[in-house]
């Protein structure tokens, strides 16, 4: 049995596309000093989005080759792109930091609840779509992500009865100062 099935906490960060999770995800784990398990994808890289961070962007045939050679914990399709989450490098930063986030869609949440219980805390977040499109365009993000974000809108917002914590982000600062208080709530205090 591998130690992802094991120990640790699995914080899953899941909602609607666009909404925020990765900026909340990753501006507390550096405050709390935690590394994420970064996701493989074959879709191609969208303006500043950074190797490694947002994504290990890699080919069709790598991916493939991975996934026939057991490598993924879970993988989905999505508009045509590939998108997984190997692993070792779960086994790898649970075995690091004792804890993980992902961020990923409700049918990695799922599988994620289902391999890890009660140790997978799915944190939704959303915004309502008018708002997901000010911001889009505000930024001058490209129409065809402006379409992907619009098109799961629904499917996406319908997972939030399913999760274990719901937050609307509309004040960055205020959504981070709840999420980040909730997932404090779930892990064990050191003692001295
Ligand atoms: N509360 C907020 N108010 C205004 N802008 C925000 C807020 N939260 C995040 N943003 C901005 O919205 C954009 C999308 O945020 P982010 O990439 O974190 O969302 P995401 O849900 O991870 O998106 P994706 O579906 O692409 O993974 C970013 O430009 C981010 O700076
Ligand atoms: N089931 C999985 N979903 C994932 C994974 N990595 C990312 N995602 C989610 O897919 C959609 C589309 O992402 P985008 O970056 O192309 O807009 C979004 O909800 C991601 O969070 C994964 O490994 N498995």
């Amino acid at each position: 049995m591998s130690s992802h099935e094991t120990n640790g906490l699995v914080f899953v960060f899941t909602g609607t596309s666009g909404s925020g999770r990765k900026t909340i995800a990753h501006h507390i784990a550096k405050e709390l000093g935690f590394s994420s398990v970064v996701s493989y994808t074959t879709r191609t890289p969208r303006p500043k989005e950074i190797n490694g961070k947002d994504y290990n962007f890699i080919s069709r045939k790598v991916f493939i080759d991975c996934d026939i050679a057991g490598e993924f914990f879970q993988t989905v399709e999505i508009d045509g792109n590939f998108y997984g989450i190997k692993k070792a490098d779960i086994d790898e930063a649970l075995r690091k930091d004792g804890l993980i986030y992902v961020i990923v869609n409700r049918y990695a949440a799922n599988r994620f609840k289902y391999t890890f219980g009660e140790r997978a805390i799915r944190l939704f977040i959303y915004v309502n779509k008018q708002t997901i499109m000010e911001r889009m365009l505000a930024r001058n993000t490209p129409t065809d992500v402006i379409d992907h974000y619009m098109n799961h809108y629904i499917e996406e917002v319908s997972y939030r009865k399913d999760c274990e914590h719901v937050f609307e982000n509309m004040n960055l600062q205020e959504t981070i100062d709840k999420v980040k208080a909730t997932m404090l709530a779930h892990m064990p205090t050191t003692t001295s």
